[in-house]
Parts: structure tokens; sequence; C-alpha cells
């Protein structure tokens, strides 16, 4: 099937089945529940994603792509990455994090104790991961030819130091975000490496994108939590989950309402993802204020406070604005 029309009219008979389930997904994780009839609304129509990618997506909220990155490109981000570690160059705007079970601790730094890089938007060598052809011509099918790279991370998961502060927390992205529409933002995170349930691969609740953006703060573990680790307040535990295990270069695009996270690292290695928020051109940004992702805003700003000696003439869009960077197409309003 090559023609758009012709594979839209698959999906939507497919959809209008009641009981239509999943046979061909691209993932070995099982789908946990099927819905009912319903529009597409979480993709674009493309020439890309077969039928049963794009309700895979519609479905799930996200979709994993084997092999995606070639090794060479990975091999040069993990490059990057240690001479960074290294401190043989210096990105303006990088934050270097640091997981906070060593950052209270004695420990003396080194580049192991460098949890995540965040915002390499100035690096150009990392940077290039946020422009892969391969990763744009996907992240085109959920947001449209306008594309702004959003926000950029290097996770490199420690080993965890026995207090369980390696996991990350289940939780949305979106309430990191002041921008919308929701459906025109996607994540693209990449392996490094082998990523299994032993050193901590992502855990998604499938579905959970059709829900409403919850309640966030930090969760009460008592081995602490690292900073801006936010989780969704009222986290069921019971509710099934996905474990996410990929192979280096695989590559899972989801929405930004997916409640994901990660569980803890119980090997020696670190484990290490690359990954990028992309949102349309055309996306805009609104007020946080008297929404549940008033908490967020305002720790934002006072570490950009401390970091950058600024006040509150700098604001949480603000904050946005400027790292966002326009990687395809035209940069309307955001
Ligand atoms: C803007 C958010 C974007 C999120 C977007 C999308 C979804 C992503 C979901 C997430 O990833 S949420 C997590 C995002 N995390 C962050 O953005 C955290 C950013 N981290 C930082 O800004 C810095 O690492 C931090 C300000 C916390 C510390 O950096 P510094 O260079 O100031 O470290 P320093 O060693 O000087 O420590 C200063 C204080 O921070 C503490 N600290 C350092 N690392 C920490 C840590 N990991 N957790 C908690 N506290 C930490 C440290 O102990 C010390 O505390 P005290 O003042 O009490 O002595
Ligand atoms: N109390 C909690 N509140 C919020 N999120 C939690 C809580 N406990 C665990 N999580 C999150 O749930 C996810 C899975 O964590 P957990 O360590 O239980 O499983 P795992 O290591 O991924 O898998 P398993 O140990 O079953 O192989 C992680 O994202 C973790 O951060
Ligand atoms: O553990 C990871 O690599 C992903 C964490 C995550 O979901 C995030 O930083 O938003
Ligand atoms: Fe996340
Ligand atoms: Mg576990």
């Amino acid at each position: 099937m090559s023609r758009p029309a012709e594979r839209l009219r698959v999906i939507i008979n497919h959809l209008d089945r009641p009981s239509a389930g999943i046979r061909a997904a691209p993932t070995s994780a099982q789908t946990v529940s099927y819905g009912h009839p319903q529009r597409l609304r979480y993709t674009l129509d493309n020439d890309l994603l077969t039928p049963e990618q794009r309700l895979f997506y519609e479905e799930n909220g996200f979709l994993l792509i084997r092999n995606l990155v070639s090794k060479q490109d990975i091999d040069r981000f993990r490059r990057e990455f240690e001479r960074i570690c290294r401190q043989e160059i210096k990105v303006p705007g990088l934050v270097v994090m640091r997981d906070v079970a060593i950052a209270k601790s004695e420990f003396v730094p080194d580049q192991r104790a460098v949890s995540k890089l965040q915002d390499f938007q100035e690096d150009p060598e990392l940077f290039r991961y946020c422009s892969l052809p391969e990763i744009l011509k996907y992240v085109e099918c959920f947001i449209g030819p306008n594309i702004m790279a959003m926000h950029t991370m290097l996770i490199n998961k420690p080993p965890d130091a026995g207090k369980k502060t390696s996991r990350h927390p289940m939780h949305q992205d979106l309430h990191y975000f002041p921008f919308r529409p929701v459906d025109r933002i996607v994540c693209a995170w990449t392996a490094m490496e082998t990523v299994n349930r032993q050193n901590g691969c992502l855990v998604v609740l499938p579905g959970s994108h059709k829900g409403t953006l919850q309640e966030h703060d930090y969760p009460e573990w008592e081995g602490g939590v690292n900073k801006m680790y936010h989780g969704v307040r009222d986290y069921d535990p019971e509710h099934p989950r996905v474990h996410l295990e990929m192979e280096k270069g695989d590559t899972v695009f989801f929405h930004p309402l997916l409640i994901h996270g990660s569980g803890m690292n119980q090997t020696q290695g670190f484990r290490k993802a690359i990954s990028c928020h992309y949102a349309s051109g055309d996306c805009y940004y609104i007020d946080v204020k008297g929404t549940t992702q008033e908490n967020i805003e305002k720790e934002v700003k006072e570490i950009v406070a401390r970091k950058y000696a600024v006040g509150d003439e700098v604001t949480f869009k603000d904050t946005w604005a400027i790292r966002g960077r326009l990687v395809q197409g035209e940069r309307i309003s955001m």
C-alpha cells in the first residue's frame, strides 16, 4: 500500500471495528487496552508510518522504532559526553546534573558522578542528534513539518548508590511545558546501549496519554529524590505497566501526556540514553498561573534566578523560548 488515501482508509476501517486490536505491533511491548472507535487525533497523514504503527501510537501513546540511529552516531555522542565530563569543553547553557545521593555526600565528584546533561542545544555534536533526518521524519508524523527542538537531555543513569535515587518517578513530561497544543509535542528517546530492567529501562503506562495532565509533586521516597523529579501525585502502582527494553540505536517516540518513569539501575554500568522533546513551530505559550503547573514554574524560576542572577523579569515562558531551536520548517509562534 503506498497511497496515503488508501492507507488512511485501512486505518479508519480498523478503528470502526469496536474491538479492533493491534496485531502487528512494532514492539515486543504488550498492548493493554484497545479502547473504542475514535478519530485519528495523535498522528498526522503521512507516508512513513504503516497503518499498524499509526494505530499503535493512537492507542498507546508511544511507538518504538528499532535500530533507527546508527552505532557510529551514538559512539560520537558518547565521546562528546565524555569530553564534557572531563571538562575539556565548556558549553553555554548546559546543565550538568549529579545524582542527589552523590551531590549530598562527601563523594569527590568526577565524570562518573554526572547523572544527566540538560540543554545541550549549544553543543553542535550532541545537537546533531536533534537534527538527524531519520528522527525528524518520524517526528513530522506526530507534530507536522515545522519542528522546534525544545528540550535536550543525555541521561547517564548511575548505578544506584543504595538509596533508590536512580529511579525516575512516574510522570508526564507536559508538566514541565508551558506550551500547547499538547498533541503537537513529542519526545524522541534513543537508547545508547542495551537498556533493560536491570539497568532501569523506561516504564510506560500504555494509553495514559488519553487522560489529562495530573498533579505532580515530589514522591515520598525515603532515600531522597532528585531536584525537579516530580511524580504524578496519585500514582496507582497497580496500573498495568510496560517495560521498554531497547538495544543501542532503538528509539521510542512518545506523547507528552504518557505516564512514564524509569526503574533503578541495579548494575555497575551507567545506563545512557539521549533524548529531545520537539514541539511544532506553530505551538503557542500559555500562562500556567492557577494550574497544576504552578509548582514547577516556581522551581524553574528559582533555579534560573540563582544561576543567572536575574529576577522576576525572566518568565517560565522565556526559559523555554531561549532554549528552543528550529530544526525544520518555520518558527511561527514559538
Ligand atoms: C526545566 C525542566 C525541564 C524538564 C523537561 C522535560 C521533562 C523532563 C523531566 C525531567 O527530567 S525532570 C528533572 C529535570 N531536572 C532538572 O531540570 C534539574 C536541573 N538540575 C539543576 O538545575 C542542577 O543540577 C541543580 C541546580 C539541582 C544543582 O546544580 P548546581 O550546579 O547548583 O550544583 P551544586 O553542586 O552547586 O549544588 C547546589 C545545591 O543543589 C543540591 N543538588 C545538587 N544536585 C542535586 C540533585 N540532583 N537533587 C537535589 N539537589 C541537588 C546540592 O546538594 C546543593 O544543595 P545545598 O545548597 O543544600 O548544599
Ligand atoms: N512510590 C512511587 N511513586 C512513584 N513512582 C514510583 C514509585 N515507586 C516506583 N516508581 C516508579 O515506577 C517505575 C518502576 O519502578 P520499579 O523499580 O518498581 O520497577 P522496575 O525496576 O522498572 O522493574 P522491576 O523491578 O519490576 O524489574 C519507575 O519509574 C519508578 O521510578
Ligand atoms: O530515565 C530516563 O532516561 C528518562 C527520564 C525521563 O523520563 C525524563 O527525564 O523525562
Ligand atoms: Fe520524562
Ligand atoms: Mg525495580
